[in-house]
């Protein structure tokens, strides 16, 4: 057990610091500090540049992702001082404000204390920081399915939502001395935005939004052995998450017979493609409307392209790509783009984003 960490936590000391530039001389005394506080302590602690460049290593190594291409500008707050539910909570909206920056999303990590002897100083409920609630109604389900028992969770604990489509999910936080506790989101501090298309005004009466920054909260992430269960990280959104699974799934929002109708095309034959036209004029509404408010997204051609551009760089620094074609294709439109023709070495390799 000692030993596997050792191992795992030289390997990623010896890449840091190369890549850091730093002198032999320097990883050989660093090393020789980690592994006298293993011997001593059982763990070793992370300084706040392996911490930072820890947490970018662990985003160009997460093989689903499609934006790798921006995993060095990642901006990283270190929150593993923060323990009771309160201090979490203001860390939190913190994140979401700095974030969000008007608009101009800023790709963020918050990073909590790690699991210590066993024991787990932080734990996150939420899926995403910021998602919608979903009710079991006898005429069906209200809002999201997807967080149908999650929300069924938060009114165990005393919360109570509206009941709209798009209620939006308390914060739930625990600590090592603290129960569940959830924590109502302000809403002027959580940025939407109202789906409409310029050429279909059919579409502005279906009253669809989406939330700006996607935050997934549940994933643990690991650097050099060490396990940081709570460390939420927020991107740009890719338009297709939100117009071609989010909103139009039939296990999701299911509106896809709604943008049709709103965008007058005939529902006759699965032949008709009806589908497919309004599925993409449900993703040209949700970039269009994105753009218009000036909240970043992209599209998933120039997304495609930015992760080619990925590549090359990865390739001039010698680094091997590894990546999930499954995940990597977009589901719109997927053999238009270069991941479709391509093959991807699925290894996992460390620093990396588990699930827990
Ligand atoms: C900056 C804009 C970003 C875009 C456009 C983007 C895009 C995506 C997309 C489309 C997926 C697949 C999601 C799905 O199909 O449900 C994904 C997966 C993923 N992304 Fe990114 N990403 C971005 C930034 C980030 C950042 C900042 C991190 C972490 C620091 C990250 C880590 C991941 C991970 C770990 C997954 C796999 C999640 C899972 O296994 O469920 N991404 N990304
Ligand atoms: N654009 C994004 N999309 C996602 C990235 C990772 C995960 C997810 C949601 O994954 C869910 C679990 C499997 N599909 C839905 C979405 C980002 C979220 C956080 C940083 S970038």
């Amino acid at each position: 057990m000692m030993d596997n960490l050792k191992q795992q936590a030289r390997s990623f000391i010896e890449q840091c610091y190369h890549e850091l530039g730093k002198s032999p001389e320097a990883i050989a005394s660093r090393w020789i500090a980690i592994e006298e506080e293993i011997v001593k302590t059982g763990s070793y602690t992370h300084t706040s540049e392996e911490l930072t460049h820890g947490a970018k290593m662990a985003w160009r190594n997460a093989n689903k992702c499609i934006g790798r291409l921006f995993w060095d500008s990642l901006s990283v707050i270190d929150a593993r001082d923060h323990f009771t539910c309160e201090q979490v909570h203001q860390t939190l909206v913190e994140h979401i404000r700095f974030a969000t920056n008007d608009g101009k999303i800023k790709p963020t990590i918050t990073i909590f204390a790690p699991r210590k002897e066993g024991e787990v100083p932080v734990t996150l409920y939420n899926h995403q920081l910021i998602r919608y609630a979903g009710y079991q109604t006898e005429k069906g389900v209200i809002g999201d399915p997807h967080s149908l028992h999650f929300t069924a969770y938060c009114e165990s604990l005393g919360w109570k939502g509206v009941g709209t489509e798009f209620d939006l999910l308390p914060l739930v936080i625990a600590t090592a001395q603290e129960a569940p506790q959830w924590f109502e989101l302000a809403p002027d501090i959580v940025k939407e935005v109202r789906i409409r298309h310029a050429k279909y005004p059919g579409m502005k009466d279906l009253n669809l939004k989406w939330y700006a920054v996607p935050a997934i909260a549940d994933m643990l992430l690991e650097i050099g052995g060490i396990e940081y269960p709570a460390a939420p990280f927020n991107g740009w959104y890719m338009g297709t998450e939100i117009g071609a699974r989010n909103l139009a799934d039939e296990a999701r929002y299911n509106k896809l017979a709604a943008v049709a109708d709103a965008a007058g095309i005939e529902r006759g034959s699965n032949a008709s493609l009806w589908k497919d036209e309004a599925l993409v004029i449900l993703n040209q509404a949700v970039l269009q409307s994105f753009q218009e408010d000036g909240v970043s997204i992209v599209d998933h051609h120039t997304a495609a392209h930015q992760f080619k551009q990925f590549q090359k760089n990865e390739c001039q620094t010698g680094r091997p790509v590894t990546g999930d074609w499954t995940w990597l294709i977009p589901p719109v439109s997927p053999a238009t783009t270069h991941i479709f023709h391509e093959d991807y070495d699925n290894t996992i390799v460390s620093p990396n984003f588990h699930y827990k």
